[in-house]
């Protein structure tokens, strides 16, 4: 790790290369360069962060955003962290690293692959201490260094294996719908929702894939299209209140959709406006599936309704398309996420396999070695 350090942010304006997909976080040994996803798909931004605070308000602003996104930028969030500790004594070490990790679970409170990723890390200082208790701070800096590559590396991997599982699902010529980005941007590559559509492609399987634009933030406008657009695969753009009709004229023929939280009883937290489509979906017909890495299923939590839903500012919803577009004082509700509860949905399609209702069964099965 450099001793370098810089506190403010630096930014750099990338080429779009057509074809090629980007990565949302690239670690760089001293910093982590993140894209900064607010500006796609006009400009593409990757600004160079050297610090825990960085890397917080790059979270909390959605520089950087998608559940697993989030947990892997956390995890180098802890590393700048941990760099900028002083001592040489393992428990301040510990404890600094801690207290980084606490700092960090403030950033968003929904998507639990945050929680999940910062377990992992302070689970790995430990173990790192425990090997040796004295005056080896670099190297414990320089395992946590190892274990937010490994987190970003395995999530590759795990991504490609949901779009594996998931392609038996899919026919060639199949319409699918998709809500929000859950796609090689949320994600170290393919993405949750998007693999199956990437992996389809790769193998010669055409989809014809629906993206809703996803009010208020728009991340299905300017990234699930943008993404797909840019590899070649045939998407078309839905404003969120056309996804009935479209499903009337039978269009779709699967709704597939990435997930910040599963609860223990297969209760999902997705973007706003997923229960919507999930109900939509039953009334057609059309079997509504769910995406999720085992690092997005929450066993810990019982049900839906214990998942924290967050309320994001209401200029989200006033100040759309650059201007305002509702009147001064106006009241407004803005939860970034709703639950779907677990009878609307066919099945939960992991890194692991396929799995459906009793979800109280199949998802603890999931963990069993
Ligand atoms: C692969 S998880 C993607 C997930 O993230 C989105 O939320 P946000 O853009 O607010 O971070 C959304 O719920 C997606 O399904």
């Amino acid at each position: 790790m450099s001793e370098n350090k810089e506190s403010a942010t630096k930014a750099s304006n990338e080429a779009i290369v057509p074809g090629q997909a980007l990565s949302s976080l690239v670690w760089k040994g001293d910093h982590l360069s993140m894209l900064d996803q607010r500006l796609l798909p006009e400009s593409i931004v990757m600004l160079d962060l050297f610090t825990a605070e960085e890397v917080w308000d790059g979270i909390h602003a959605m520089k950087v955003r998608g559940a697993p996104a989030i947990g892997m930028a956390a995890a180098y969030g802890v590393v700048l962290g941990a760099s900028a500790y002083g001592g040489t004594d393992a428990a301040g070490w510990l404890e600094h690293v801690h207290s980084v990790c606490g700092h960090l679970a403030t950033s968003r409170p929904t998507a639990v692959n945050l929680f999940w990723a910062l377990d992992r890390m302070k689970k790995r200082a430990k173990e790192l201490t425990a090997e040796a208790t004295e005056g080896r701070v670099e190297d414990w800096n320089a395992g946590l260094e190892h274990e937010a590559i490994s987190i970003q590396a395995e999530d590759e991997e795990v991504c490609r294996l949901i779009g594996v599982h998931a392609l038996p699902l899919f026919q060639d010529g199949m319409g699918v719908l998709t809500h929000c980005n859950a796609g090689g941007l949320a994600t170290a590559k393919y993405g949750t929702a998007l693999a199956p559509m990437y992996l389809a492609h790769e193998n010669g399987i055409h989809l014809k894939v629906f993206a809703d634009e996803t009010r208020p933030v728009l991340q299905g406008a300017r990234l699930t299209a943008f993404e797909l657009q840019q590899v070649g695969i045939d998407v078309t753009l839905l404003c969120d209140n056309m996804a009935g009709m479209v499903m009337a004229k039978g269009w779709v023929q699967a709704v597939i959709v990435g997930t910040d939280r599963v609860a223990a009883n297969g209760d999902v937290a997705n973007k706003i406006g997923t229960y919507s489509l999930a109900v939509l979906a039953k009334a057609h017909g059309i079997p509504f599936y769910v995406a999720s890495p085992l690092s997005t299923i929450d066993l810990h939590t019982a049900t839906g309704a214990d998942i924290p839903i967050e309320e994001r500012p209401a200029e989200e919803v006033t100040e759309s398309f650059g201007k305002r577009t509702a009147p001064q004082g106006i009241k407004v509700y803005n939860p970034a996420f709703d639950i779907t509860p677990h009878e609307y949905i066919t099945a939960i399609i992991t890194e692991k396999g396929i799995v459906q209702a009793p979800f109280s069964d199949s998802l603890p099965a999931l963990f069993a070695d």
